[in-house]
């Protein structure tokens, strides 16, 4: 793998984001570290006055709660530890939202479970609604939706949370911050002469046998990052595991700097997100386009608007794939519907400025949007 070309094609990354593990921010259980938390911030906006769009995905909410509960340790109940993340959660999110303020960035807090992401209809909403706040220049802060997952919050996996999200936004890159230098030959609280990676191909079986497991606060460890990167990659997302503690490590990162370990897609980006969009779910349903839709589709790159389809076939729901046919009945492309087919039926053939006045409310004014579309 050459380490070089990574970190060269890295730093070109306009979308990223960076997970923050709690071992980092509450060091190691402490309670928060606000010097962290201010460094930290300072290092994103600076990110961020470079031109990248930051998503911040963020643990802590547990460790915080259970300090500020006065707790003495990590409670073993689940509904302890849901009630722990509840308290905490406001005051990390305080703490983010000062220290953003610093710098006249406002924040979002973003409270998800894996399930929001699976499900298509939610994931639409969840990527419309992530991708809007970047728009407006917001930095979303992301953490597991504790209060209503169990899973999660059992294994503490917000890695995961980190690469859905990655996949949910098309990021550039994943920059997962932790509290070692990143993923070494072989733990090293067990063998500190174990030797860093510095870069890999993601998919290598041989990382397997390196990631062990986390620390005290009972986590993931290296196993869930790894499993992380190879979900990332799956929309072309090139993935950074390093210290939070290193001085400056999100500019060293973002300029390509020979820090961490680089885990590599091996694939174009382009090529990844299509084929994972293609991949992700059964068809539920076919629209039927005329000439001049099939040819901006394929031609201009555009999206799908409901006055190119004159006809709809399936039981589709919002979310659905559906797959879109020429008026010869050949396939041209498939993708992630805006509407089921009751209203795709009342909408096809109308004009987008149509849609409030036939529905009765404002929706989407693409019936496919091209970020999720792919064409065959
Ligand atoms: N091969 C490895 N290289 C580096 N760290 C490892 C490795 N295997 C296990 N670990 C452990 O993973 C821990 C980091 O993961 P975790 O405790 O889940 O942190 P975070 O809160 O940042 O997600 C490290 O402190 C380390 O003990
Ligand atoms: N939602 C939990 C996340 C726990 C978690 O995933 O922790 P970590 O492995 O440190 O990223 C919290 O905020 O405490």
């Amino acid at each position: 793998m050459n380490t070089e070309v990574a970190r060269v094609e890295v730093a070109a990354s306009r979308r990223w984001v960076v997970k923050v593990g709690s071992a980092l921010l509450t060091d190691d259980g402490r309670g928060l570290d606000s010097a962290i938390i201010a460094q930290l911030v300072n290092q994103l906006a600076d990110l961020r006055q470079r031109g990248c769009e930051v998503v911040l995905v963020s643990s802590g909410a547990v460790a915080a709660g259970i300090v500020r509960l006065g707790w003495p340790r990590r409670p073993a109940s689940l509904h302890d530890l849901q009630a722990a993340a509840a308290v905490g959660q406001s005051i990390l999110i305080q703490s983010y939202e000062t220290a953003f303020r610093q710098h006249g960035i406002a924040t979002a807090q973003i409270l998800l479970g894996h399930d929001d992401i699976i499900a298509r209809d939610r994931y639409l909403n969840a990527r419309a609604t992530l991708t809007t706040l970047l728009r407006l220049g917001v930095v979303p802060i992301v953490n597991e939706n504790d209060t209503v997952v169990t899973d999660e919050i059992r294994f503490g996996d917000n890695d995961t949370l980190a690469a859905l999200v990655a996949n949910l936004i098309d990021a550039d890159a994943l920059l997962l911050l932790t509290d070692q230098q990143g993923l070494y030959e072989q733990d090293p609280r067990q063998n500190p002469q174990a030797r860093l990676v510095p870069c890999c191909e993601v998919h290598d079986p041989s990382l397997d046998a390196m990631a062990g497991e986390g620390g005290a606060l009972g986590r993931g460890g290296m196993v869930t990052k790894l499993r992380a990167a190879r979900l990332a990659a799956r929309s072309g997302t090139e993935t950074l595991i390093a210290s939070g503690r290193l001085t400056d490590v999100v500019a060293l990162a973002a300029s390509g700097a020979g820090i961490g370990t680089w885990l590599r897609t091996g694939k174009q980006p382009q090529n990844a997100r299509k084929q994972w969009l293609a991949g992700m779910v059964r068809i539920a349903g076919s629209l039927e386009l005329d000439d001049g839709a099939v040819r901006v589709l394929r031609e201009a790159g555009r999206s799908l608007l409901p006055v190119g389809v004159r006809a709809v076939q399936g039981g589709f729901r919002r979310g659905d794939m559906v797959s879109c046919h020429g008026p010869d009945g050949r396939e041209v492309a498939r993708g992630l519907v805006n509407y089921s087919i009751e209203e795709a039926r009342r909408i096809i053939g109308q004009p987008s400025a149509a849609i409030a006045g036939l529905l009765g409310y404002q929706g989407d004014e693409e019936l496919i949007h091209r970020d999720n579309l792919v064409l065959l």
